[in-house]
């Protein structure tokens, strides 16, 4: 089997028994209060960008100083005065992002990247081992415990407690944010290497970067369907484990899109295969998400 570049199991964050580590970003869009729950309990940071604080104000009424959230980041033009009054009240960060060239979903990615940095070179994180070393770039200094360890750059992503920054929202509503909502994801893949999944409702998206890609789905949360869609320009891909692979083909609009996928059968009782795919171009997966829970 060829070597693969990534694994992703894009459905454990939604597992409350899932392994992954991950920070939650919420957009505003109603959020799916099981989802909220499950993400909310185990994120390390959590954000709102401008008015998802509105909703998670409302969806937490009665027990709203659980659901904190580290920060509230945007132009601020949705957080009503009320919601916004509670929050700094209650000491959440509230930082305002003006710009009005980027939308407030990529603003507020683009700070939760740099806190997972700046909280990994505080040392809130453990020192690498000898075996994570990189071999590449240049070097900094950790802060941690007063030493100066030399270490490579790579190793910050290695050593990050983190294993992706997961968006809530997104994918409904208005079909322009929408749209800016993928195109955040491509703002993302020179932001983090971090897998950066968005999930609203039955749906979930993760932007492939060109590369393989092994994606597990096996968890007992996926759906039926299954999509690769060219959306930034043509993609040669390649697939195994999907009902109608690719091989070697371009997908582009107008010529062709998978859309409708599904997973390659397996006999009763026997585990999904996991999907690959090897893309050259960003090409934007997503999957449904099963609605029945144990
Ligand atoms: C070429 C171009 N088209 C459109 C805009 C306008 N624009 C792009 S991002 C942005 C901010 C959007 O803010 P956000 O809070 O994410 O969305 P809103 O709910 O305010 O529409 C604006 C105004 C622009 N700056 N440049
Ligand atoms: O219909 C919508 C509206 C908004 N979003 C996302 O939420 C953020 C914040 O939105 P505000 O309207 O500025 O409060 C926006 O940047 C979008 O990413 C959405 O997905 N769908």
């Amino acid at each position: 089997m060829p070597v693969m570049d990534e694994q992703l199991t894009p459905l454990d964050c939604l597992l409350p028994s899932g392994t992954q580590k991950i920070c939650l970003i919420m957009l505003n869009q109603p959020p799916e209060k099981h989802h909220l729950h499950v993400l909310w309990s185990k994120a390390l940071i959590r954000a709102c960008a401008d008015g998802a604080a509105n909703h998670l104000y409302s969806v937490t009424a009665g027990d709203r100083k659980s659901f904190l959230p580290d920060y509230i980041s945007g132009d601020f033009d949705s957080i009503t005065s009320e919601v916004k009054e509670f929050y700094a009240e209650k000491g959440c960060k509230l930082i305002e992002t003006a710009d009005q060239d980027l939308t407030d979903y990529t603003k507020c990615l683009s700070i939760m990247v740099e806190e997972i940095k700046r909280r990994q070179l505080k040392g809130m994180a453990p020192l690498p081992s000898p075996a994570n070393l990189g071999e590449t770039l240049g070097e900094i200094r950790s802060e941690r415990a007063g030493c100066a360890h030399r270490v490579r750059r790579r190793e910050i992503r290695l050593a990050l407690p983190v294993d992706a920054i997961v968006t809530l929202g997104g994918l409904a509503g208005r079909l322009d944010q929408t749209m800016a909502s993928v195109e955040t994801l491509y703002h993302g893949l020179s932001l983090t290497r971090l897998p950066l999944p968005i999930i609203q409702g039955t749906s979930l998206a993760l932007l492939l970067r060109p590369g393989s890609h092994r994606i597990e789905v096996n968890t007992g949360l996926e759906g039926e369907w299954c999509s690769l869609i060219p959306v930034g320009g043509p993609c040669r891909t390649h697939t195994t484990g999907l009902k109608w692979n690719l091989n070697d083909q371009v997908l582009q609009f107008g010529t062709l899109v998978s859309t409708s996928n599904t997973y390659e059968p397996v006999p009763p009782g026997h585990p999904r295969r996991p999907v690959t795919v090897t893309t050259d171009q960003p090409l934007l997966w997503s999957m449904g998400i099963s609605q029945d829970r144990e």
